[in-house]
């Protein structure tokens, strides 16, 4: 049966105007997109850490909704969709087109959001560290893209693996946004106007080592996943923007073949226990299927991976 289009719209975190897919039941509007499967709930504050978060399915009177967090966390959910369907042909996170759902207003002012195994959460943040996290398309595409680790390589949460999970997320991150490097800007500290929870151009700029040598091996952060993801951060970014680090040159092929090259070492070649030297090994092997054997695109992942110190 042909679904009906219906248009919703709201005002995000930003204050933009966004337009998004919506259902009618009754006399009430809902933000359940029938399309992409994609359904957003106000958790009305649960604690993230609580076992069953619950949520109401956010409504609306009329065609608009008046809750910024449920504006974007619903509308970046389908651009996140859209962006897995269009660019690698990926129907949800589970390539089997499951229900994509989204919860809001996650704990009290949470200054963070997740993937927890089966949905997302979204903080409003302190209003200092972070406003609404939903607000920023990258972290809506990092924790879905954490969905789709689990369904593919699933990549452990900790120590190395874990780093490249987070590694993977911030990429496809900063792909979806596709007009920068930087991690989370929009959504951190509203009163520092152009800084970042992360870059990949420079993950040193925000105490992330960019070289093998330096990684942390303590026990914080689950072995420092968000810390030395910036390794393999500053190696994707050399890959598609080239550069210079540690007296390797490398030539940058772009961010079109360079998101096809993670995509494919994360769904083809990476597994739960993989290492950073198994990244290494699986991006070239990805390069090679896609680009060949003796390509440039082959050349600048060595590059990168010799730059980072992961050889
Ligand atoms: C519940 C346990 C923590 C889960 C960590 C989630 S996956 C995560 O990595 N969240 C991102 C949120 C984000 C994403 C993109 C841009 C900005 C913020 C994250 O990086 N969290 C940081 C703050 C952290 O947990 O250290
Ligand atoms: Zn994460």
């Amino acid at each position: 049966n042909i679904l009906q289009e219906l248009t919703g719209n709201g005002k995000g975190v930003k204050g933009d105007e966004k337009k998004f897919e919506i259902s009618k039941e009754g006399n009430l509007y809902y933000l359940n997109d029938k399309i992409r499967k994609i359904s957003t709930y106000d958790a009305q504050n649960q604690h993230e850490n609580s076992p069953i978060i619950s949520g109401k399915l956010v409504s609306s009177k009329t065609t608009t909704f008046s809750d910024p967090s449920s504006v974007d966390a619903h509308a970046y959910a389908e651009r996140t969709y859209d962006f897995y369907k269009k660019t690698f042909n990926r129907d949800s996170y589970d390539a089997k087109s499951s229900p994509i759902k989204s919860y809001i207003h996650v704990g009290e002012k949470w200054n963070n959001a997740a993937w927890d195994g089966e949905k997302m959460l979204y903080g409003d943040g302190d209003g200092k560290t972070f406003i609404s996290l939903a607000g920023a398309l990258d972290v809506i595409a990092h924790e879905l893209t954490h969905a789709v680790t689990q369904f593919t390589a699933n990549l452990q949460y900790r120590d190395e693996p874990g780093a490249l999970n987070e590694s993977m997320s911030d990429i496809m991150g900063v792909m979806i946004d596709d007009n920068d490097w930087l991690i989370g800007e929009d959504v951190y500290t509203p009163n520092k106007p152009g800084d970042a929870l992360r870059s990949m151009s420079n993950p040193k700029k925000y105490n992330q080592p960019d070289h093998y040598d330096d990684r942390y091996t303590g026990y914080q952060d689950n072995g420092g996943v968000h810390i030395n993801s910036g390794i393999n951060n500053k190696a994707a970014y050399l890959i598609a923007a080239g550069g210079k680090q540690s007296s390797v040159t490398v030539d940058g092929i772009g961010r079109v073949k360079t998101r096809a090259i993670y995509y494919r070492a994360l769904t083809e070649y990476l597994t739960a226990t993989s290492q950073f030297i198994d990244m290494r090994d699986a991006a070239i092997q990805s390069a090679k299927d896609l680009y060949g054997a003796n390509s440039k695109e082959v050349k600048a992942v060595k590059q990168a991976y010799d730059a980072v110190g992961v050889v």
